[in-house]
């Protein structure tokens, strides 16, 4: 068995806006998935994801064109669990340039699915580079991070950033606008996430930004002053100086508010982190539920999340400096 692990991130600032061009600081954090890889002797694909639970249920399938999935459930909702793993052992066969070799995939994750930390990101960044590795070929970073983006992209409907691939590839904070990815230096930051136990649905998040910056041109400046936000964000983030930081970060969880990417449970976890004193706090993600990352040197913050109504997890992270691991 080969086994990668890929870290997920969150957004300091620039998601959404990072689709159309601008852009965005997102940071890995030492939350986890990890991918296990056996090549199989027939050309079919396996997947064990046991911590996929969508609606309460867990998957095993085959996604051999002439075997039905073994699941009850709905076909929509068997697509969105394994069009991401699908598509990833997709790449690794375009790759290596064995187009018919068959997997065994063992999946499990510490990223809570769709909540904004990227989850698909690190398992599609962790297969691709197992699978790679399991037929003798190993990717530089660079190269793995571009085949994630390919993945997204596709599974996406076109409309994916490199943002959270790369990052979840290369680890630490990245700075992605359009096709250039870098890594930037960063301070240890206090990163306190919310959770309020949801998800939210990305490719319809991203439509429907992409829908108001057609309809009006406001919109169309809100994600332009997003990039600004961003762009005073990197000077400000190289001067290590957090409470200008989170006035930033509270900026830019205005502007992705009214461009309709919050819900109810994300304002009040915003809300509750800056009442107990965080710097700044905003959604982190595509948004419509799941995360919010403040930031906050105290405990205060995550005490308050801990106790909000709406919030059912609270907790510390930390920049996880290594992107994708060879665990072996
Ligand atoms: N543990 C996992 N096992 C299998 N697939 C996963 C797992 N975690 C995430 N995924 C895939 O990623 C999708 C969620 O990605 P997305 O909607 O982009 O949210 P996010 O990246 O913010 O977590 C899931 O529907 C699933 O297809
Ligand atoms: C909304 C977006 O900017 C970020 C999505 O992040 P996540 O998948 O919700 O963690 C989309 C993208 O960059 O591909
Ligand atoms: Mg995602």
């Amino acid at each position: 068995m080969t086994v990668s692990s890929a870290p997920g991130k969150v957004y300091l600032f620039g998601e959404h806006a990072v689709v159309y061009g601008e852009p965005a600081v997102p940071c890995a954090i030492e939350v986890r998935a990890r991918v296990g890889v056996e090549r199989r002797d027939d050309s079919k694909l396996r997947v064990h994801a046991e911590d996929l639970s969508l609606d309460g249920f867990t998957v095993e399938y085959g996604g051999g064109a002439d075997e039905r999935p073994d699941v009850n459930a709905s076909e929509s909702l068997l697509m969105a669990a394994t069009q991401y793993v699908d598509s990833a052992i997709e790449q690794v066969r375009e790759v290596t340039g064995e187009e018919d070799v068959g997997f065994d995939v063992t999946i499990e994750s510490d990223i809570p699915l769709g909540a904004g930390l990227g989850s698909s990101a690190a398992v599609v960044v962790a297969a691709i580079d197992a699978g790679t590795r399991a037929l003798g070929t190993t990717l530089e970073p660079a190269e793995l991070a571009e085949r994630a983006y390919r993945t997204e992209h596709e599974v996406q409907d076109g409309q994916a950033s490199r943002a959270d691939t790369f990052c979840s590839a290369t680890g630490g904070a990245v700075r992605v606008e359009g096709d250039d990815c870098r890594s930037i230096e960063a301070p240890d930051l206090p990163l306190v996430i919310g959770f309020d136990g949801g998800a939210g649905e990305t490719g319809e998040l991203v439509s429907g930004v992409r829908t108001l910056r057609e309809e009006y041109e406001f919109a169309a400046d809100t994600v332009e002053a997003i990039g600004d936000i961003v762009r005073n964000g990197e000077d400000v983030l190289a001067d290590g100086d957090v409470a200008e930081l989170g006035r930033l970060m509270n900026f830019n969880h205005g502007l992705l508010s009214a461009l309709g990417v919050s819900s109810r449970s994300l304002e009040t976890m915003v809300w509750a982190a800056r009442d107990a004193g965080a710097d700044g706090a905003k959604l982190t993600g595509a948004g419509g539920g799941g995360c919010i990352v403040a930031l906050d040197p105290t405990e205060e913050t995550e005490t308050a999340l801990s106790f909000t109504p709406g919030c059912e997890d609270a907790f510390r992270a930390e920049l996880a400096e290594e992107g994708v691991r060879r665990i072996e």
